[in-house]
C-alpha cells in the first residue's frame, strides 16, 4: 500500500511539474524574451516570505529587462502569463493609439453580490464607457472652484490638529496626511464632517481604516481577484467586506435622504451624482444610475483620494526635510502669492503657486503611489514591425516605477529636483517616461481633485510649519512589502517647528 502511495505522490509531482514547465513555454512559444521564473510563483516572489516589496520587484524586472535591451518582456504571476512593455513608443501604442485592443484594466468586480467593487476603476467594457462618459464632468475646473472651499476647510483642521501635535514630539506624518483624506474625501464625497482628528473613533475612521489596513487574509483576496478573477466570480468573492459595504451604503442612502429634506444645495460629488440620478430617471430612457451606482463611485473617490493624496503630501515632506532650500523656496511662494490673493486660498491662487507643482511632480515622479499601469487586452495585438502577438486576455502590466527611476530618461534619478519639472525643462522629458496620473482614454479622472487637495495641504502645512527629518525615521526608508500601495516600513517621522502664529 505504502509503494502504491508513494507511485501516487510521484506521478502527482511530476503531473504538476509538467504542468508549470509547459506552462512557462508560453513566451518563448510567442517569440517574446522572459525573464527566468520559478515553480510555483513564476517570476513573481514568494507573497509568503515577504522579501520584497511589489514597486521594488516591478522595479527590478523593469531594469533587468532593460540592461538586456528588451523593449517588452514576458513574466508570470504564477502560471498566468503578463506582459510589460518596456519601450515608450509601445506604451504610446497600448494607452493611446490602439487603445481599443486594451480598454479594460483587467481588474475583478462584482456589481451583484459585492456592489461597491462596480466602481469606474474597475469597470469593463461599455459600462466603463458608459460610465466614464456620465462621470468625467464631475471633474471639470468649475467644478473644482466650488469645491475648493470644503477643502480649504479641511486644511484648516490639518494645520490646527499639527499645532497641537507639533508640541508633542516627531509626528507620524502619514497617519495625520490619512486624516486629512478622510476629512476631505467625507466632506466632498459623502457630505459628511469626519472631525478624524478630535474624534478619531468616529465611524467614518473605523471603517477606511478597515478597508486600507492590510491583513493577510485581505490580501489573499487581493492577490485571488487579480490573478483569478473567473474563479473569484464563480465563488462570488466580495474584496470589500460585508461591514463596510454595509457602512458605505448606510451613509450614501441617509445622505441622499437627508438632501431630499432640504432646500439647501451643497455643491459637492455627492450632490452631482445625486443630479445625474435624478436627470437619468426623469429622461427616463431606462439608463438611470442606480444608488448602488452611486454609492460605488462614491467609494472609489474615497479609496482613490485617500492613499494617494496622503502617501504624495509624505513623501513630499520627507525630502523637503532633507532638502531645506527647496522647503523655504517653496515657503516663499506660498507667502507672495497669498498676498496677492489676500491670503485667501482660491482654487487660481492654487494654479499660480508653480514651483510648488514642480515639487510635486517630482514627488510624484519619485514616488508614484501607483507604481505600475496594468491593462487588458481585449482584442489580439500584432506588435508594429514583429510577428509577436499579444493575444486577447493577456494582462498588459506598465512599469512607471521603472520608467520614472530610469537613469536613461532622469539624470541621477535618486536625485530630488523640482527644476526638472520647470516650464523651460518639461519639454525634455521623454514621452511615456512620466505618467503618475496615467494617460489616454483610462486616465485618473480626479487629477484635478487629487492635486488640489495635495497642494492645500502642504501651503497650510508648510506656510505655517518648518519641516525636520526625525531620527525616528528609518533611513534610507524600505518600502512595505505587505502593502499593496507604496507604504514606508516603521513610517515617516518629522519634526514640525511653528514658525509663526498659525492663522
Ligand atoms: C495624487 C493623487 C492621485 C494619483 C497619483 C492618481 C493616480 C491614478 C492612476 C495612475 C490611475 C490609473 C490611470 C491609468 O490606468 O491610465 C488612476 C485612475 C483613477 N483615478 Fe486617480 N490618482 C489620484 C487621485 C485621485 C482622486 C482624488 C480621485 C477621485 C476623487 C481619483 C479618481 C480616479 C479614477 C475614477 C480613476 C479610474 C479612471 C478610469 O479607469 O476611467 N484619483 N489614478
Amino acid at each position: 500500500m505504502w509503494i502504491n502511495l508513494i507511485i501516487y505522490f510521484a506521478t502527482f509531482v511530476i503531473a504538476v511539474v509538467a504542468y508549470f514547465k509547459w506552462s512557462f513555454g508560453y513566451w518563448k512559444k510567442q517569440g517574446v524574451p522572459y525573464l527566468p521564473s520559478s515553480i510555483p510563483f513564476g517570476t513573481m516572489n514568494n507573497p509568503f516570505t515577504l522579501s520584497e516589496a511589489i514597486a521594488d520587484n516591478v522595479f527590478r524586472q523593469y531594469m533587468e529587462s532593460k540592461a538586456l535591451g528588451y523593449k517588452y518582456v514576458g513574466l508570470y504571476g504564477l502560471t498566468i502569463p503578463q506582459f510589460m512593455v518596456i519601450d515608450p513608443q509601445l506604451i504610446k501604442n497600448v494607452l493611446i493609439k490602439d487603445f481599443q485592443h486594451f480598454t479594460d484594466r483587467g481588474f475583478y468586480y462584482n456589481e451583484k453580490d459585492d456592489p461597491l467593487s462596480a466602481h469606474l476603476f474597475s469597470l469593463a467594457g461599455q459600462k466603463w464607457r458608459r460610465l466614464r462618459a456620465k462621470l468625467t464632468p464631475t471633474f471639470t475646473s468649475a467644478k473644482m472652484k466650488t469645491m475648493n472651499k470644503f477643502v480649504v476647510s479641511c486644511g484648516y483642521q490639518l494645520r490646527d490638529a499639527l499645532a497641537v501635535r507639533c508640541a508633542q514630539g516627531p509626528i507620524d506624518i502619514k497617519d495625520l496626511l490619512e486624516r486629512y483624506t478622510t476629512n476631505v474625501i467625507g466632506s466632498c464625497a459623502f457630505g459628511i464632517e469626519c472631525n478624524s482628528f478630535t474624534d478619531p473613533s468616529n465611524e467614518f475612521c473605523k471603517y477606511t481604516k478597515k478597508q486600507f489596513l492590510p491583513t493577510t487574509f485581505q490580501n489573499l483576496k487581493m492577490f485571488v481577484s487579480f490573478m483569478f478573477p473567473s474563479f473569484a466570480e464563480m465563488i462570488r468573492m466580495k474584496v470589500v467586506t460585508e461591514g463596510v459595504t454595509n457602512f458605505f451604503m448606510k451613509t450614501v442612502r441617509e445622505s441622499v435622504e437627508i438632501r431630499k429634506g432640504t432646500s439647501e444645495v451643497r455643491n459637492d460629488f455627492l450632490q452631482i451624482l445625486i443630479e445625474l440620478m435624478k436627470s437619468e430617471r426623469s429622461d427616463n430612457n431606462g439608463d438611470a444610475i442606480t444608488i448602488e451606482e452611486v454609492a460605488a463611485q462614491a467609494f472609489l473617490f474615497f479609496l482613490a483620494g485617500f492613499e494617494t493624496s496622503s502617501s504624495t503630501m509624505s513623501f513630499c515632506l520627507y525630502e523637503l526635510s532633507q532638502n531645506q532650500d527647496v522647503q523655504q523656496k517653496v515657503r516663499d511662494e506660498i507667502d507672495a502669492v497669498l498676498k496677492k490673493y489676500d491670503g485667501e486660498i482660491t482654487y487660481d491662487a492654487l494654479k499660480e503657486m508653480e514651483y510648488m507643482g514642480c515639487v510635486i511632480n517630482e514627488t510624484l515622479r519619485k514616488y508614484p503611489p501607483v507604481p505600475v499601469l496594468n491593462r487588458k487586452c481585449v482584442l489580439d495585438y500584432q506588435i508594429p514591425n514583429t510577428d509577436v502577438i499579444i493575444e486577447k486576455g493577456i494582462n498588459v502590466v506598465i512599469p512607471l516605477i521603472g520608467l520614472q527611476r530610469d537613469p536613461d530618461y532622469f539624470d541621477d534619478p535618486e536625485k530630488f529636483d523640482p527644476d526638472r519639472f520647470t516650464k523651460s525643462n518639461i519639454e525634455k522629458v521623454t514621452q511615456f517616461s512620466y505618467m503618475p496620473f496615467g494617460e489616454g482614454n483610462r486616465i485618473c479622472l480626479g487629477l484635478r481633485f487629487g492635486l488640489m487637495q495635495t497642494k492645500i495641504g502642504l501651503l497650510l502645512m508648510l506656510k505655517n510649519f518648518k519641516f525636520s527629518l526625525s531620527d525616528k525615521t528609518q533611513t534610507p526608508i524600505q518600502l512595505n512589502p505587505i502593502c499593496f500601495v507604496l507604504s514606508v516600513q516603521g513610517g515617516i517621522w518629522l519634526n514640525a517647528e511653528k514658525i509663526s502664529e498659525a492663522k
